[in-house]
Order: structure tokens, then sequence, then C-alpha cells
């Protein structure tokens, strides 16, 4: 579903621009400070409706003004193109209008324009809290399962009551009842989900991985947050103590995690810098590559913060083949062009974007 325009107003350092990005690959060149991460950055503000630089919008905002807007025109897999507009100002939240029309929820957002982000943050991928890897494989599970939110949101919905009323204090074990099935009930749907999504994800993470990097004893495996020989059900009432002393919820599909390991090791432990990026790079594309092979055949937009650093040329020139071999839209971004622009096969269009305090001009 690439982006066949863009517009930003009010981000960072930009000045107000309009761009026809090419369907594949886009290079964004230029010093450091000049603009480039800050571009990627309207294009994620487009497709998720938030900064992966910053929890808070007023940085985003240009200095003397009150409002960013970044607006797109997206090609669907259908042929229909969308029109994404979205604004965030210092006075109000976010709005998102899709095709004209006022939308609440990020997950059409997401649905419209799906991104995959590579830059330094997905680091934490592999050393991070278990979150990270949760939010990574329901990216996953919410693009390809169309069941998934719901069933998601009524977990997190029976998980707070329950929590809330474990906070308490001494209460009847009954009162939780209503609320540990809906928990129960929700938990095991997501963890059937999660598993059935990692199961396909697997072998294609593998696969890209082998084309990456040589790291024959990395694993990929899932915990589903708790006790794999028990139904949830007798979890909870075994952990009833605990919980009510705790306050919250111990265990759950709240506390997934995937398990990423180098023989016996964890893989953040034993991994070079540059061997994390390939593992990181892979779990993406191995996402990416997914979704275009399901039934709906979506693409997803990858935006490559510095896409060179951390890299020798030989690894460098195999992520871009297998960016390159997804027929996706990528855009790339580093401080020289030139080591990016022999990267591809010469038929592949290609867009050039140079930037320098804050304006940009294509040059190719
Ligand atoms: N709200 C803001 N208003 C104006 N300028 C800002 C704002 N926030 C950040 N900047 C400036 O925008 C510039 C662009 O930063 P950006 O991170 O996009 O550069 P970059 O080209 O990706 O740099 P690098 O190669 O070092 O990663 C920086 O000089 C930064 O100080």
């Amino acid at each position: 579903m690439p982006l066949k325009r863009l517009t930003v107003t009010g981000v960072r350092n930009l000045q107000p621009v309009t761009l026809h990005p090419s369907p594949r690959i886009n290079i964004i060149h230029g010093a450091n400070g000049s603009g480039k991460s800050s571009l990627l950055e309207a294009i994620h503000l487009l497709g998720l409706a938030r900064s992966f630089r910053s929890t808070r919008l007023q940085p985003v905002i240009q200095r003397g003004l009150d409002a960013c807007t970044v607006f797109g025109e997206v090609i669907q897999p259908s042929g229909v193109v969308n029109s994404i507009g979205i604004t965030r100002s210092k006075q109000a939240d976010y709005q998102i209008r899709i095709d004209g029309q006022t939308v609440r929820s990020i997950a059409e957002l997401a649905e419209t324009l799906p991104l995959q982000l590579i830059n330094p943050d997905s680091f934490r991928l592999l050393e991070g809290a278990p979150k990270q890897r949760r939010q990574y494989l329901d990216w996953g599970v919410f693009h390809v399962e169309h069941q998934f939110l719901p069933v998601w949101q009524r977990l997190q919905k029976g998980l707070k009551q329950r929590n809330s009323l474990l906070r308490r204090g001494r209460i009847q074990r009954s009162l939780l009842a209503p609320w540990e099935s809906e928990v129960v009930n929700a938990a095991e749907k997501v963890d059937e989900y999660r598993r059935a999504y990692l199961q396909q994800l697997k072998p294609v993470f593998e696969d890209i991985l082998s084309r990456l990097v040589e790291l024959d004893d990395l694993t990929l495996s899932y915990y589903r947050g708790w006790d794999k020989e028990k139904p949830l059900n007798q979890v909870l009432d075994e952990q009833f103590e605990r919980d009510s002393v705790l306050g919250y919820t111990q265990a759950g599909p709240q506390r997934a995690d995937l398990r990423l390991r180098s023989g016996t090791m964890n893989a953040v432990d034993v991994l070079s810098r540059g061997q994390q990026k390939l593992v990181v790079c892979a779990l993406k594309i191995a996402q990416g590559s997914l979704l275009k092979r399901q039934g709906v055949q979506q693409d997803c937009v990858f935006l490559v913060d510095d896409l060179p650093s951390e890299l020798d040329e030989s690894h460098r020139r195999a992520l871009c083949t297998l960016l390159e071999d997804l027929e996706c839209q990528i855009f790339v971004s580093s401080v020289e062009a030139e080591q990016m622009r022999d990267c591809w096969k010469n038929d592949t269009p290609l867009s050039m974007f140079h930037v320098e305090h804050g304006r940009i001009v294509q040059t190719d």
C-alpha cells in the first residue's frame, strides 16, 4: 500500500513540503540534524498517530507553531486510493480523517497504512522488557486476524476490573468470578491467535535470518504468560492470595513474551550490536513478508532510520536485497547518499530526497 503523495507541515524542523515518493525505494539523505528522521517521523504519525521518538506530542510540533499536519494518499491493494490526514495541535489532541471522515480509532488508521519501523530504538525488541516483544507479536496478529482486537480489548477490560477489585483489599472470592471468567475466556482466544500467528511467522523469520547472517543456534519461542501445563482459571485460583497482596493479576496473556535465545543464553547477552540489528530486521521483515502472503495481500510501508549504521557492506547489501524482494514501499535514511544508492537492482523504481536544514528536495 504505497504512499503516492505526502504533505508535511509543521513537523520538527521540516519546511512545508509535498512529495511524490517512489512506490518502492526512497532514500532520504542529508547531514546530521538536517531532518531525515523527522520525515520518517511524519510518516509514522500518519500511520499510527504518534511519534516514534517522543511519547508527548509537543516536541514534534515545530517551535513557534501551534500544530502539525501530515496528509497522505495511500494506494490500497484493490486500487482504491485512501486519503489520510492527521493534525496534532498543542491545545487539542489529534484529529484523524480518512477520506474526509473523522476517525477515532487508531486501529483503523493502522489498517489503512500498516507501517514497520526499524530504527535505533528497535534494539529494544531484544534488550527491552517483554512489553516490546508483545507489541511486536500483537502487531502481526492484529493485521492478519481481524477477530483479535475485540478479544484483546475484552481481555484488557476484564483485567482492569479484576485488578481494581483486588486493590480494594479483603474481598470475597466470588466477587471476582464474573471478571475472571471473562479474563479466562478472552485469554484463551488471545493465546490461540498469538500461537497460530507465531507458528506461521517462525519459519519465515528463520529463512530470512539465514539469508542475512549465520546464526544457526538462534531460536525463537513463545511464552504464553502462565504455566503451560495448567489452565488459566487454576493458575488464578492458586495465585489469588498473592494477587490480592500485589493488587494485580500476575499470570495471563498480559505477561506473554517472545524468547530469543542463542544456544542456552539470551540472544541479547551474546550477539554483537550488528548481529542484533540483523535479528531485529529479520523479525520485522518476516512480519512484512507474512502480511503480504495473507489472503488480503496487504503491503506494509517500511521506515528504516539510518539503515547503514552498525552494518558492514556485505550485511548492508544483504539487508537491502531482502527489503527489495518484499516489493514494498521503503523509506530509508542515511547520512551518505552514495553508500545507499548502489544497493538496489537497476530496474527497481528509486527516488532520492536530499534534506538540508529542514528543506527536502527530490534529487533523482
Ligand atoms: N519541535 C522542533 N522544532 C524545530 N526544530 C526541531 C524540533 N525538534 C527537533 N528539531 C530540530 O530538527 C532537526 C532535525 O532532526 P532529525 O533528528 O530529523 O535530523 P536527522 O537528519 O535525522 O539527524 P541524524 O543524522 O543526526 O540522525 C534537529 O536539528 C533538531 O534540533
